[in-house]
């Protein structure tokens, strides 16, 4: 017998504990493991090759991605006892004060989304369902009614500038108040897994990772100007032999994965147009950190993309200290890269993150299945228990 029991993530995290406990009561189990150490190979095993490729995928031999994880392992965090809880003006017990100040903006808890492009290729309802998850906690950074949207930009080469005009008048006109602009990837990682696999989800002739782009009509009337046809149009046929989808797939990847860097210069030119706050994603050094500062930018994400685009890195968590003791006085100072459970989100934020990126583990629950809060279902349905990694047959008992 299942009993089915909708499970409230809104609330806090010992009566939500208390209630899955509840629900065991009555025979009904979470429809996913709790074990986050789990999420990664049950992934696994739901992708298809190129897409667990494409997710897991590292640059080069993978060190930057090992340190990011290994750097969390270098820190403990040491309790301490008999501190009385706080109480709210009513004097009832407050579990834990997790709101904070980002941006300006007051937020629930000290985490996000970070930005995860191609989501379809892990669930057909891609970001959409990322964003009612966010907005099912209370998260931040998702695409929901009134959550806080943040508009992440792959900066177009600078030829294109009206390109990049457009989208930011876009993003403003859907209510993002701020703006990330990752700088890490003018080019896509060198990935062995994608390569192995001939993987690049961005040049298939679908939208997927696109879908930007073939929305956005000057990038629209741009490809029709060079290529004669539509983006849409299946008929045409580009120099590059492809037809229609592919070759504005295509084209619209060489603009904004360029290959070229940006500079410095160039953010002057993004604050021009945006005139909310500017965060920049991808910082790796206090030089960097200085240099944010000066151009001006609100935040930085110290971030090496999970280590997707470049071997041979620091950890990001190592990286941090040093970085928030330099300009965290002056900017906030996003974090992400290696985060897999809430241990790791206490760290960075002990170390002096003021909020905190997750990244894979988001994708991998969309991969399982995930699109929001999920019901409870029967004990053999867990995913996680139906697998090697946790004992079987828990139903049996
Ligand atoms: C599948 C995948 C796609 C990503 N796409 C983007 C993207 O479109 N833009 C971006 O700024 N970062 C992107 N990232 C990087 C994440 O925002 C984040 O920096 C990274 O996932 C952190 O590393 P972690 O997931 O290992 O913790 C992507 C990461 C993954 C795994």
């Amino acid at each position: 017998m299942t009993d089915r029991q909708p499970q409230d993530t809104n609330q806090d995290p010992l009566s939500y504990e208390q209630s899955v406990f509840q629900a065991g009561l009555h025979s009904a189990r979470p429809p996913f493991t709790f074990q986050s150490n789990l999420w990664e190979p049950l992934a696994k095993d739901a992708l298809s090759a190129s897409s667990w490729g494409y997710i897991h995928g590292n640059a080069g031999a993978g060190s930057t991605y090992a340190k990011n994880l290994a750097a969390f392992h270098r820190y403990s965090i040491v309790p301490r006892r008999n501190v009385p809880s706080r109480t709210d003006k009513d004097g009832n017990l407050l579990f834990s004060d997790t709101t904070t100040t980002v941006l300006g903006q007051a937020l629930r808890f000290p985490i996000a989304m970070a930005p995860i492009g191609v989501q379809k290729i892990f669930n057909e309802a891609g970001e959409v369902a990322s964003a009612k998850a966010a907005a099912s906690v209370g998260d931040v950074a998702a695409a929901n009614g009134d959550g806080q949207r943040w508009y992440q930009l792959y900066f177009p080469s600078r030829e294109h500038d009206d390109i990049t005009i457009s989208l930011l008048n876009r993003a403003k006109k859907a209510g993002y108040t701020a703006l990330f602009v990752t700088l890490d990837t003018f080019v896509l990682g060198w990935r062995p897994s994608d390569m192995d696999n001939g993987y690049n989800p961005f040049i298939h002739p679908d939208r997927i990772g696109v879908e930007i782009g073939f929305t956005d009509p000057v990038f629209r009337a741009h490809f029709k100007q060079k290529h004669g046809y539509e983006v849409d149009e299946t008929q045409g046929t580009s120099a590059m032999g492809l037809s229609g989808l592919g070759a504005a797939a295509q084209e619209w990847t060489k603009i904004v994965f360029s290959g070229h860097p940006h500079s410095w210069a160039d953010i002057a030119f993004i604050r021009e147009h945006w005139d909310g706050p500017i965060v920049l994603k991808g910082i790796q050094s206090v030089a960097d950190a200085r240099a944010a500062l000066k151009a001006g930018v609100q935040g930085i994400v110290v971030s090496n993309h999970g280590g997707r685009q470049h071997d041979g890195g620091a950890s990001t968590l190592g990286t941090l200290p040093r970085i928030v003791a330099a300009v965290g006085s002056e900017m906030d100072v996003l974090f992400d890269s290696g985060v897999r459970c809430g241990a790791d989100v206490v760290k960075a934020l002990a170390l002096g993150a003021k909020c905190v990126l997750i990244g894979r583990p988001y994708a991998y629950g969309l991969a399982l299945g995930g699109g929001g809060r999920g019901e409870a279902c029967a004990p053999g349905d867990i995913r996680g228990f139906d697998h090697d990694y946790a004992p079987r047959g828990d139903d049996e008992h």
